[in-house]
C-alpha cells in the first residue's frame, strides 16, 4: 500500500474547505501505487483523488504536471487534471508535503492485459503524442538515459544482495546502451511510465490515463518502448507475450508509423526501459524504509525481460541465465 505521508481527518478537513468540492466524507489509503500517497476522497459532491508527492516528485516538477494535464485534458483526452481551489491554485501543501486535489476517473487497471485492450492503449498513447505536438514546456527526464550509470552507482555492490552478479551485469547492459542510444529521433512530452496499472478501462476501451509524475521531454518511441517491456509479460518477466506488444505497436501505428530508424532503434530503447525500472526497483528494494506501507516491486522482473530484447545479454550476464 502506498501511504508514506499520514493524513489527519482534521488537516483533510481544512485542505477541503479551500475548494468547492463539498464537506469531507471519508477518505481511505490507495493500496496499488508506490511512488506517492495517494487516498480517494468522497464529499458531499463527488468523489476525489488525493496525492501527497513523495521522493521522487520535485515540487518544482508539478507546475509542468499539472499543465500538461491540463493540456490534454483541454484536448478531449481522459486525464485527470487538477482540481483549482477557490483562488485558482491547483498546487498545495498539505502535512508538509506538496499536495494536489485530482479529479477521480472511472475503469480499472489491469493485471493481464489481453491484446484487444492493448491496442486501445497503445492507440492512446499514440493520441497523447499527437496532443502534445503544441504543448510548450519542456522538462529533462531526470531518470533518463544518462541518469542510469549514477543511479547504478548509488546502489552499488548492495545489488549482489538482489541477485548475485547483478552489479556487473548491469553495467554491462549500461556501457552497451550509451555506446548504442539513439541520438537523433523524435522526441515530445512523453508519459515515460505507461505501466498497465496508469491506464484505466473499461471493457476494452481506455477510459483513462493516469500518473504522469515522471512526464518528461524525451524520444517519443521510448515511451512506447516503456508500454511495451511493462505490458508484453507476466509480473514475474519471464512469460512474453508477443501478441500483446503486437497490438500496443499496432495501436500505436494508427497515429505515429515507425520509421526505419525508429524500428533499428526499438530493442535498444526497450532494453534501456528494462534497465530503468530494473534500477528504479533495485533501489527502492534496497532503501524502502521498513515502516513505509508500501509493496516493493521486483527488480529482477523487470530485469529479465532486457533477454527477449536482446538475446545476445543471455550468453554474457549470469542473472539472465
Ligand atoms: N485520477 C484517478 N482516478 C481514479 N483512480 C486513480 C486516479 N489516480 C490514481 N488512482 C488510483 O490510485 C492508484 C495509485 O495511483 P498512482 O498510479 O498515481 O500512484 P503511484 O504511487 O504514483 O504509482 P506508480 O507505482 O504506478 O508510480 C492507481 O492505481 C489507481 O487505482
Ligand atoms: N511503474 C514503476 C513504478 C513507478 O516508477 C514500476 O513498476 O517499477
Amino acid at each position: 500500500m502506498a501511504v508514506y505521508t499520514h493524513v489527519s481527518a482534521e488537516a483533510l478537513g481544512g485542505f477541503l474547505a479551500r475548494f468547492d468540492v463539498g464537506e469531507l466524507v471519508s477518505a481511505k489509503g490507495i493500496a496499488e501505487g508506490v511512488e506517492n500517497s495517494n487516498y480517494l476522497v468522497d464529499t458531499t459532491r463527488g468523489r476525489y483523488i488525493l496525492t501527497l508527492y513523495e521522493k521522487r516528485v520535485s515540487a518544482d516538477d508539478l507546475p509542468f504536471f499539472m499543465a500538461l494535464l491540463d493540456h490534454l485534458d483541454g484536448k478531449g483526452l481522459a486525464v485527470p487534471p487538477a482540481i483549482p481551489d477557490r483562488d485558482g491554485r491547483e498546487i498545495h501543501e498539505l502535512e508538509g508535503r506538496p499536495a494536489c486535489l485530482i479529479k477521480f476517473l472511472p475503469g480499472v487497471s489491469l493485471s493481464h492485459p489481453s491484446p484487444a485492450q492493448a491496442l486501445a492503449a497503445g492507440e492512446a498513447m499514440g493520441r497523447m503524442h499527437r496532443a502534445v505536438a503544441d504543448f510548450p514546456a519542456t522538462r529533462a527526464n531526470s531518470m533518463g538515459q544518462p541518469s542510469w550509470a549514477a543511479l547504478h552507482a548509488r546502489c552499488g555492490r548492495s545489488l549482489d544482495d538482489i541477485a548475485p552478479g547483478l552489479h556487473d551485469d548491469l553495467d554491462l547492459a549500461l556501457a552497451g546502451l550509451s555506446a548504442t542510444w539513439p541520438a537523433s529521433l523524435d522526441t515530445c512530452a512523453i508519459h515515460a511510465d505507461l505501466f498497465p496499472d496508469n491506464v484505466l478501462m473499461r471493457g476494452d476501451a481506455v477510459s483513462g490515463l493516469i500518473d504522469f509524475y515522471f512526464a518528461c521531454t524525451d524520444i517519443r518511441l521510448y515511451d512506447l518502448a516503456v508500454m511495451h517491456a511493462a505490458w508484453s509479460f507476466d509480473a514475474t518477466g519471464r512469460d512474453h507475450d508477443a501478441a500483446v506488444g503486437e497490438a500496443l505497436i499496432a495501436g500505436y501505428s494508427r497515429h505515429f508509423a515507425m520509421s526505419d530508424a525508429e524500428r533499428a532503434a526499438f530493442a535498444t530503447l526497450a532494453v534501456g526501459a528494462c534497465v530503468r525500472f530494473t534500477l528504479s526497483r533495485a533501489w527502492d528494494w534496497l532503501n524502502t524504509p521498513a515502516d513505509a506501507l508500501v509493496t516493493r516491486k521486483d527488480p529482477l522482473a523487470f530485469w529479465r525481460r532486457a533477454a527477449v530484447y536482446d538475446p545476445a545479454l543471455v550468453q554474457r550476464c549470469a542473472t539472465l541465465r
